[in-house]
């Protein structure tokens, strides 16, 4: 099926996204820019991309010490290019030309922190950066028939600082400000709560971790990730008590690593997996492969609130100067609704609404001032 649709996109106008150097693999070039390349996060994250083959190129950033990860992850014998930019001079070039910007940037929480703690300082870096990202990654639009169409738009956003609830509508802001906002390409990510789910219900459950799907929505702070165990499969017969540890195990997966870690930071290495996975199905939609499907937390109108996580498929058309039909038909054609809640879950949902709005409305305001 994927190579169907990559040889559709070989004979499509916009066949020179197959660049010169992997026509034998037949897979289209993509740039992947990771902001905060050096970090905890960053460097794991760094490796798992390095090892995507659908990545051709590969951007590190931080203000500091990139060029020494660059250097190592660089020497790793698979497809893509590494390059290492170090200092905000060097910004623009670690972003020009990225399909996917992945953002670990920023300071992690220590015990007795919220994830709202650290958004004094988080809030400013990734404003920042999503200026940068507006800047230098392209976006351009024409309007046809009153109707705005997208030629050219920015890269795939993935955004990992904390606070997530926050700094995605901050990006947001800061991309609107800037005339570059497609809600179909900002995405908060929260794979790492599906991640978590996935195996704390196996454990309980007994079933292979491999088999089990568990679709988390909400946000991306305690009581706002809400793990929807009565859509989990394979099916087993848990009790309620064993459900609500399950759901609380989940919501507090976070700061279990940070008690854990005793003030050495936050999940690095699961989060450079959840994060490494997040960003292969951005790839995988962006070059065409169908059924797409993963949590995120993105702009959305299935509750009242205007961001929202959940199942979100994506089926993007390959970005280029021809593919304007398919891009209309193609963004992330639907934000999928929540399915059949359980009565704990539909009391979880509401508790978590007006969190989850103070930290959207937190968010906004402050890319505003
Ligand atoms: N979404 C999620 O599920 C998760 C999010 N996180 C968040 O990810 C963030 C990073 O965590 P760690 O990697 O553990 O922290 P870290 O402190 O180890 O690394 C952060 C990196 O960001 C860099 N940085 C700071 N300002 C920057 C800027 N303006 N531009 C580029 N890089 C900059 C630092 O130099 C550092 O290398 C934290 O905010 C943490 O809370 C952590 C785990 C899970
Ligand atoms: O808990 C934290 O501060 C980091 C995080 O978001 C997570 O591990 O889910």
């Amino acid at each position: 099926m994927m190579l169907r649709s990559i040889k559709s996109l070989a004979t499509s106008p916009s066949s020179h996204i197959l660049r010169r150097g992997y026509a034998s693999e037949a897979v289209p070039d993509r740039k992947v820019a990771v902001l905060g390349a050096a970090g905890g996060i960053g460097q794991p994250l760094a490796l798992l991309m390095k090892l995507n083959p659908l990545v051709s190129s590969l951007a590190l950033y931080d203000i500091a010490n990139t060029p020494g990860v660059a250097a190592d992850v660089g020497h790793i014998n698979t497809r893509s290019e590494v390059s290492g930019y170090s200092g905000e001079a060097e910004l623009g070039k670690a972003l020009e030309g990225a399909d996917v910007v992945i953002i670990p940037a920023g300071v992690p929480r220590k015990p007795g922190m919220t994830r709202d703690d650290l958004f004094n300082i988080n809030a400013g870096i990734v404003k920042g950066l999503c200026q940068a990202i507006a800047k230098y990654c392209p976006h351009v639009s024409i309007e046809i028939l009153l109707k705005q169409v997208c030629l050219y738009a920015t890269a795939l956003v993935n955004m990992i600082s904390n606070p997530v609830n926050s700094t995605v509508p901050i990006a947001a802001e800061v991309l609107k400000k800037a005339g570059k906002y497609d809600e179909k390409r900002l995405f908060g990510v929260t794979t790492l709560d599906v991640v978590r789910a996935k195996t704390f219900y196996a454990g309980k459950a007994k079933v292979p971790v491999a088999e089990v799907n568990v679709p988390v929505v909400g946000g991306h702070a305690g009581i706002t990730i809400l793990p929807l165990f009565s859509q989990a499969t394979p099916k087993a017969n848990l009790s309620d008590a064993e459900i609500t540890a399950l759901t609380k195990r989940t919501q507090d997966g976070g700061t279990e690593v940070v008690e854990a870690k005793a003030g050495k930071g936050s999940a690095t290495l699961s989060m450079a997996y959840a994060g490494a996975i997040f960003a292969d199905a951005c790839l995988k939609g962006l070059n065409g492969a169908p059924d797409v499907v993963e949590c995120s937390y993105v702009q959305s109108t299935i509750t009242e609130l205007p961001f929202f996580a959940s199942k979100v498929p994506r089926c993007f058309a390959p970005l280029s100067d021809v593919a304007l039909v398919r891009l209309g038909k193609n963004g992330v054609e639907e934000v999928l609704g929540l399915g059949p809640l359980s009565d704990y879950e539909k009391e979880g949902l509401e508790k978590l609404k007006p969190e989850l709005q103070s930290s959207i409305e937190k968010g906004i305001k402050f890319a505003n001032q």
